[in-house]
C-alpha cells in the first residue's frame, strides 16, 4: 500500500506518517511538502497512491502560502478521486473548500486534550472515549443543514471567565466524495483513542470507496520523486560510517588504534581539579586566553561522564561559518580550506571526515575514545532549516577571511581523559599516532621500548593521576594569584572589593514584555503553537592580565557556576578565539554506538523559591503543580510531539518498521533555583546501514526546545520577536543587530546551540546551551574588557502571562548570572 502524506511544514507530520505507518497494514508511506509539486505534477502521480494524508500546518487554509497545493486535492477531476484524510489545517481546508466557514476559536488550545464528542459511527465506529488532543486557534463552522460536509464530532469548549460554552467541530466527512478530516491529532502521544481507532476505520471505509467505485491504484514508479521537486523527507545517509568494516584510518599501513588504560579513582576529585593538574603537568594553564582547552563535565544526575580533551599545537581544530563554502581546518601553523561539494553541507562534510577515522577497539565502558568536541550556533541551526539569517550580510561570494565568531567550532581531540562518576573510574585514552619519533616530540617522558609515546603519555597521566587522587597525597599548595582576582561589589562584602562592580545590561523588561504579548497575538492567528522567546544579557567585567594571574577569569568562572549550579551537562569551551562556559540541565540527544538515540527535552519551570522568608517549594509540591498546570503539560508535549518527528525522521525512514518512544513522560528534575519538566524519547537509527545519531543531529536542529513547535514557522517569527532586543546605544550583539525591526538582524550566537562530542566508536552526547556564557575575544580585546553574553527565555503559549514569562527568564539568567557575582 502507497500512502501519500502532504506536509505543511508541521512539526508533527512524521508523527501522523508513523501512525500511518503502524496502522494500515502493508503501507508504505511517502512523505511530501505542500510546495513540492505544481497541481499539475501531482494530480496524474496520485494514481499511484491508495490514499492521501493532509497532514497539519501553521497559519490559515485560506492562506495559498501556508496550504500550498492542498485545495487543489478537494476539485480532483472524478477520474482522479482517491481517499484523503485532512488532519487539522488539512481538515480545515477541506471543510471551507465546500462550505465551511472559518473562525477563530474564543479559547486557543495548543496541547491540550478535551473529551471527543461522538456518536460512534463512520470513522469513528467502535470507538468509546476518546480523549484527543489539540493544536488549533482556528476552527471551522458548519452551517446546519449542510449538502457537502457532514459533522462527526465535537469537543465543548468552556469559557470559565464568560461562563460561556461552545461546541467545536472536531471531525467531519464529505457527503459523497471519500473525504474525511479531523480537527485534533490523531498522531500526539496524548490522544486517547481517536487515534489508531480512526486511522483503521479510515482505511477500512477508504478500501470500501475504492472497491465499489472500481478504483485501482497503479504501481509506484521507482523515480517518481525525480517528478517533482526535491524531497527533504526523502533522508539520504549522511554519516557515510563503514557499518561492519575493520579499523581504518587515513594511513591504512599504520593502522591506528586506541590506546587506552583504566584507573580507579579513590578520592573525591572533582574534573576541574583534575583538568587543573593534568594542564599543569603539560605546563598550561586552563582557560587562559591563547590556552585551548576543553571539559565536558557532568556534575549531577542524569549525568554520568565528564570528557577532558587535550589540544595540542598538532590537534586539528575545524571552524565553518553559515554561508560559507569552504571548511577551515587549523592544525600547527597551517590553515587548510576544504570546499564544500556541491549538495554538501557542513554536516555532511563532518561525517566523511569522521567516517575517515573510525576505530572499533576502545574500551566499551568508555563512551569517547577520542573524535570531535566542540559547540555549533543556534544560526547554524537555522540554515538547517532553509531558513535565511538577515542579520548576515548578503554576498555574493563567500567571506576569503575566517570568521572569529564561527557557527561550529570543533577540535579532533586524539588525547583525553574520561572521568566515570559512578564506577569511580578514569580512562586515559589516546587515538594518536604511537609512533616512536613523534612530530610533536616529549622529550621530557621518552617512549617506553613497549609502545611509543602515545603509549608513554598514556601511561604516564595514568600513573599522575593514580598518584594524585590517592587518599595519602598531600599536594604542594597552589600558588596564590600574584594580581587581585575581579570581585563584584554588587553581592561582596565592600571591604574586600577590589574591582569595579560588572556591569550588567539585562533586556528592557517593558520589550520583554510586549514581546511575550506580540508572541501571543502570532499564536492567536494560528501561526505557532508555542514559541521559545529568549534574549540576551550581557555583563562586561574588568579584563584580568593572563600574564600575571594564575587563573583566568572563564576558568574561575567556570568553577564558580559548577559549584553554584551543578548540572549533568556542564562545559569549559575553549576553542579559537571563543570561550564558552555552561551549566546545562538538557540533554539534547545522545547515541550510542549501537544506535540507540536518546533526547530529553525540558519544557516546563517552576522556581523554588517561593519569596524571602518563605519555605522552598519541594519536589512533591512541585510534582503536584506541574501536573495540576495544563500550562506546564501543553508546553512539554508540544516538544516532545516534535522531538519524536524529529527523531522519526531518521529512526522511520521510509521501508523502515522501526519505532520512535517515548520512554519518559512528564518526570520531575529538580535543579539548583528551579524544578523542570522532563521527557525522554528514543530510538534507533539502522548501524547496519550506515546511519548514526549524527544524522539526527543534523537533521533536529536548532533544537526543538529553543525553538517551539511547529519549528521552522517558529524560528521566522523569532528573528522578528527577538530583533527587539538590543541594548541602549549599542552597537553590538554576537552579529551586529540590524536596525530596521522588520529585517531582524539579532542573533543568539552561541546562546541556545548545541556543544558536545562525536567519538570514534561511533556514539555521541550533545547538549543545549543553555544557563552559560560565552564570550569572543576579539570583542575584548577591542573593549579592553571581559564581555559576555548570557541568554535566558521561555516558551511562550496561549496560557502564558507576561509577567510570569519575564520573572521565569529571570530566575534562569540568575543562574548563571549569580556565578559573575560571586567570581
Ligand atoms: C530558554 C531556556 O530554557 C529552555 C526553556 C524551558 C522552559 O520554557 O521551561 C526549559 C528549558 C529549556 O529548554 C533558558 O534556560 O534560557
Ligand atoms: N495544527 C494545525 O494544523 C493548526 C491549523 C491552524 N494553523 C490553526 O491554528 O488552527
Amino acid at each position: 500500500m502507497n500512502i501519500l502524506v502532504i506536509d505543511s511544514f508541521d512539526s508533527f507530520t512524521l508523527n501522523l506518517a508513523s501512525l500511518l505507518r503502524r496502522t494500515i497494514p502493508d503501507a508504505i508511506v511517502h512523505v511530501i511538502h505542500n510546495n513540492d509539486f505544481t497541481s499539475h505534477q501531482l494530480i496524474p502521480l496520485l494514481q499511484h497512491f491508495d490514499a492521501v494524508a493532509v497532514g497539519p500546518g501553521p497559519g490559515s487554509p485560506n492562506d495559498p502560502g501556508a496550504v500550498g497545493i492542498i485545495p487543489d486535492i478537494w476539485d480532483l477531476p472524478d477520474p482522479y478521486l482517491l481517499p484523503v484524510l485532512g488532519v487539522c489545517l488539512g481538515h480545515q481546508s477541506l471543510c471551507i473548500r465546500f462550505g465551511g466557514r472559518l473562525e477563530n476559536l474564543s479559547i486557543v488550545k495548543h496541547g491540550q486534550c478535551s473529551a471527543l464528542e461522538h456518536d460512534g459511527q463512520d470513522i469513528f465506529s467502535g470507538l468509546g472515549i476518546a480523549k484527543v488532543v489539540r493544536y488549533h486557534s482556528l476552527h471551522v463552522v458548519i452551517p446546519s443543514p449542510h449538502d457537502a460536509i457532514v459533522p462527526l464530532a465535537w469537543a465543548t469548549d468552556v469559557d470559565v471567565e464568560r461562563g460561556a460554552k461552545q461546541r467545536i467541530l472536531m471531525a467531519a466527512r464529505h457527503r459523497t466524495k471519500p473525504f474525511w478530516g479531523v480537527q485534533y491529532h490523531p498522531e500526539s502521544i496524548c490522544t486517547i483513542g481517536g487515534g489508531e481507532d480512526i486511522i483503521r476505520n479510515f482505511w477500512t471505509l477508504a478500501q470500501q470507496w475504492s472497491a465499489e467505485n472500481g478504483r485501482v491504484t497503479l504501481p509506484l514508479p521507482e523515480n517518481w520523486r525525480q517528478q517533482i521537486n526535491y524531497d527533504d523527507f526523502a533522508l539520504t545517509r549522511l554519516a557515510c560510517r563503514p557499518p561492519s568494516s575493520p579499523s581504518h584510518t587515513t594511513h591504512p599501513k599504520q593502522p591506528l588504534r586506541v590506546i587506552a588504560q583504566a584507573v580507579t579513582l579513590h578520592s573525591d576529585v572533582s574534573t576541574p581539579l583534575l583538568g587543573e593538574a593534568l594542564l599543569a603537568l603539560e605546563h598550561e594553564r586552563p582557560g587562559l586566553d591563547g590556552h585551548e582547552f576543553l571539559l565536558l563535565d557532568s556534575n549531577a544526575e542524569p549525568g554520568r561522564f565528564s570528557i577532558i580533551g587535550f589540544i595540542s599545537p598538532t590537534t586539528a581544530r575545524i571552524t565553518y561559518t553559515v554561508g560559507d563554502t569552504v571548511v577551515r581546518i587549523r592544525s600547527s601553523s597551517t590553515l587548510i580550506e576544504s570546499p564544500l561539494a556541491k549538495d554538501e553541507d557542513i554536516w555532511t562534510w563532518l561525517a566523511h571526515y569522521m567516517g575517515n577515522r573510525s576505530f572499533l577497539d576502545g574500551n566499551d565502558a568508555s563512551p569517547f575514545w577520542g573524535g570531535l568536541i566542540g559547540y555549533s550556533t543556534y544560526e547554524c541551526g537555522v540554515a538547517t532549516l532553509g531558513v535565511d539569517l538577515p542579520s548576515r550580510p548578503k554576498q555574493s561570494k563567500p567571506s576569503p577571511i575566517p570568521s572569529t565568531h564561527p557557527d561550529l567550532s570543533f577540535a579532533f581531540v586524539e588525547r583525553s581523559v574520561v572521568v566515570d562518576r559512578v564506577d569511580s573510574l578514569v580512562h586515559i585514552q589516546s587515538i594518536g599516532n604511537d609512533t616512536m619519533t613523534d612530530h610533536c616530540p616529549d622529550h621530557a617522558n621518552p617512549p617506553s621500548v613497549e609502545g611509543g609515546v602515545e603509549t608513554a603519555w598514556v601511561k604516564r597521566i595514568s600513573s599522575f593521576i593514580q598518584l594524585i587522587t590517592d587518599p595519602s597525597f598531600t599536594p604542594a599548595p597552589t600558588p596564590q594569584p600574584t594580581t587581585p582576582v575581579p570581585a563584584s561589589t554588587q553581592n561582596a562584602d565592600s571591604s574586600q572589593t577590589l574591582w569595579p562592580p560588572l556591569e550588567v545590561e539585562p533586556p528592557n523588561k517593558t520589550q520583554y514584555i510586549s514581546s511575550v504579548k506580540r508572541t501571543q497575538e502570532y499564536l492567536a492567528q494560528g501561526e505557532s503553537y508555542e514559541i521559545c522567546l529568549t534574549a540576551l544579557t550581557r555583563v562586561t567585567l574588568p579584563r584580568l592580565d593572563s600574564t600575571t594571574s594564575c587563573e583566568s577569569t572563564s576558568w574561575r568562572l567556570f568553577k564558580t557556576l559548577r559549584a553554584l549550579n551543578p548540572a549533568p551537562y556542564g562545559c569549559f569551551i575553549r576553542l579559537g578565539g571563543t570561550t564558552l562556559v555552561g551549566s546545562s540541565p538538557e540533554r539534547f540527544l545522545s547515541w550510542t554506538r549501537d544506535g540507540l538515540c536518546q533526547l530529553r527535552p525540558i519544557k516546563g519551570t517552576i522556581k523554588k523559591s517561593r519569596g524571602a522568608g518563605k519555605p522552598e517549594v519541594t519536589l512533591a509540591e512541585a510534582e503536584d503543580m506541574f501536573l495540576g498546570s495544563p500550562k506546564e503539560i501543553a508546553e512539554n508535549l508540544m516538544i516532545v510531539d516534535l522531538i519524536r518527528h524529529d527523531l522519526s525522521r531518521v529512526v522511520c525512514r521510509n521501508g523502515s518498521r522501526e519505532e520512535v518512544r517515548v520512554t519518559q513522560l512528564f518526570s520531575v528534575e529538580e535543579y539548583e533555583a528551579v524544578y523542570q519538566l522532563v521527557s525522554v524519547i528514543e530510538g534507533r537509527v539502522d548501524v547496519g546501514r550506515g546511519y548514526t545519531g549524527w544524522d539526527v543531529l543534523a537533521r533536529s536542529l536548532p533544537p526543538g526546545s529553543m525553538t517551539g513547535a511547529p519549528k521552522k514557522r517558529s524560528v521566522e517569527l523569532l528573528q522578528i520577536l527577538e530583533n527587539s532586543f538590543v541594548w541602549p546605544q549599542d552597537t553590538f550583539s554576537p552579529r551586529t543587530p540590524c536596525c530596521d525591526e522588520t529585517e531582524g538582524g539579532h542573533e543568539r550566537g552561541v546562546y541556545s546551540g548545541v556543544c558536545g562530542y562525536w567519538c570514534v566508536g561511533g556514539g555521541g552526547d550533545f547538549s543545549v546551551i543553555i544557563r552559560s556564557a560565552f564570550k569572543y575575544d576579539d570583542e575584548c580585546e577591542e573593549s579592553g574588557s571581559e564581555r559576555w553574553y548570557v541568554g535566558a527565555g521561555g516558551a511562550i503559549t496561549a496560557l502564558s502571562d507576561a509577567e510570569d514569562e519575564w520573572e521565569e527568564m529571570k530566575i534562569k539568567l540568575s543562574s548563571t548570572l549569580r556565578a559573575f557575582e560571586h567570581l
